[in-house]
């Protein structure tokens, strides 16, 4: 097993990474609880590839539980599922020494993270991802919230989680497009701050993908422990956090107009705005020229989406995007800010990007 410390003082938690660590969930978490139960929140597909063999550990452990199974989906972080998260905890008796598991992808990870961030003012969370996307990204650092007809995760709270269990054995049930949208936030740290692992993606990527354990288990504990130093010397995103942002501008306007719907995972739009990114970097002579074509040619490799024209259905036209760009939370003074690109694992944040450029890059999709 694998374990990363994120040390952000009275918040503190550990990262552990491994097999098996649901067949363990009783010993993984039993030092948290105050009182022997939990109460879980997960959705319908997770519920029917982990939910029993977590309940099965926990009441070997000792400790009783209790699960509120989602509908799975973008769709199911709202209000209404919101509302009926925490109507059900109280219903629970969840009591504020109490321990909420959120068990899920990114979805139910900021969904049941939220709702425990605001329950009777504040309760523990354990994070139990189950998707690629949740264990390399969601389930660290404390962002939750959901998404409301304005946009993407404008509603939320930083809560960090007590404790993050990533199983990688998790993973062979994940259908593989699933896998496919987590890995485009496994190649996003690559290209944000570690040509290294960018190239070691680009070696390793296919083979991961086919199943290769070792080679999960590698790519889980790099992105959290880049993710980990990030958060650590900025929880808030004051700075330097909105790093972890590289591609989501164009990815969050995206999800938007697909009406948070599978036309367009989140994944699979940080991939393809990573790819924007790049582009727009390269126009305003900021990165090498051959550097998008190098992200193009792996995503390819991986039978990823690159383009506007692989989402299907019909998307706005630059102008609307560019509009519904505007509640990004960069946005200030009313301007937009953008995570840019100097070369492979050089990226930084700049707040005078062209309109036009921005455009054009649509435009060229
Ligand atoms: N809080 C953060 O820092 C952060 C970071 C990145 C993404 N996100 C958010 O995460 C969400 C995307 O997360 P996601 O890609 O995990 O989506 P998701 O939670 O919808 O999970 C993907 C799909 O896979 C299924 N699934 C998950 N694990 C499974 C398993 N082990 N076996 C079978 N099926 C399984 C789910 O039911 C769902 O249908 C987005 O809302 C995004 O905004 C948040
Ligand atoms: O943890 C972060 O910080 C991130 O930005 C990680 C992103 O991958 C994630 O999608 C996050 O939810 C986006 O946050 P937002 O503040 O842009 O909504
Ligand atoms: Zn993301």
């Amino acid at each position: 097993m694998d374990t990363v410390a994120v040390d952000l003082g009275p918040r503190s938690y550990e990262v552990r990474i491994g097999r098996g660590l649901i067949g363990r969930a009783a010993e993984e978490i039993g030092d948290l609880l105050r009182r022997p139960r939990v109460a879980i929140i997960t959705d319908e597909n997770v519920a029917a590839a982990a939910l029993a063999p977590l309940e099965a550990a926990l009441s070997a452990g000792g400790i009783a539980s209790a699960a509120l199974v989602l509908p799975p989906g973008e769709s199911t972080k709202s209000w209404p599922h919101l509302s009926r998260s925490v109507d059900w905890l109280l219903e629970q008796k969840v009591e504020r020494r109490d321990v909420v598991i959120a068990l899920g992808g990114g979805v139910i990870g900021d969904l049941a993270g939220f709702a425990a961030s605001i329950l009777r003012r504040g309760v523990r969370f354990v994070q139990i991802p189950t998707s690629l996307l949740a264990m390399v990204d969601s389930s660290v650092g404390g962002k939750t919230g959901i998404n409301t007809a304005q946009g993407k995760n404008l509603v939320g709270a930083f809560h960090q989680p007590a404790r993050v269990l990533a199983d990688i054995d998790l993973l062979d049930s994940l259908p593989a497009r699933e896998f496919r949208a987590g890995y485009g936030e496994v190649v996003k740290y690559g290209l944000l701050g570690d040509a290294a692992f960018f190239e070691w993606l680009e070696r390793s990527g296919p083979n991961m993908a086919q199943g290769a354990l070792d080679l999960r288990q590698a790519a889980v504990r790099r992105s959290v422990e880049m993710k980990a130093r990030i958060v650590e010397r900025d929880e808030t995103e004051e700075g330097e956090r909105a790093l972890l942002n590289l591609g989501h501008t164009f990815c969050h306007a995206l999800e938007r107009a697909t009406g948070y719907s599978d036309r367009l995972l989140h994944g699979e739009g940080v991939a393809i705005g990573c790819l924007m990114a790049m582009e727009l970097s390269r126009k305003l002579g900021l990165l090498p020229q051959e550097a998008p074509g190098r992200l193009a040619a792996h995503l390819s490799a991986m039978g990823m989406k690159a383009s506007l024209a692989d989402i299907p259905g019909d998307l706005p036209g630059a102008e609307r995007l560019l509009d519904l760009m505007g509640q990004d939370k960069k946005v200030v003074d009313g301007r937009l800010r953008f995570i840019l690109m100097r070369d492979i694992g050089e990226a930084f944040v700049a707040a005078d990007v062209p309109p036009e450029a921005v455009l054009e890059v649509l435009r060229a999709g």
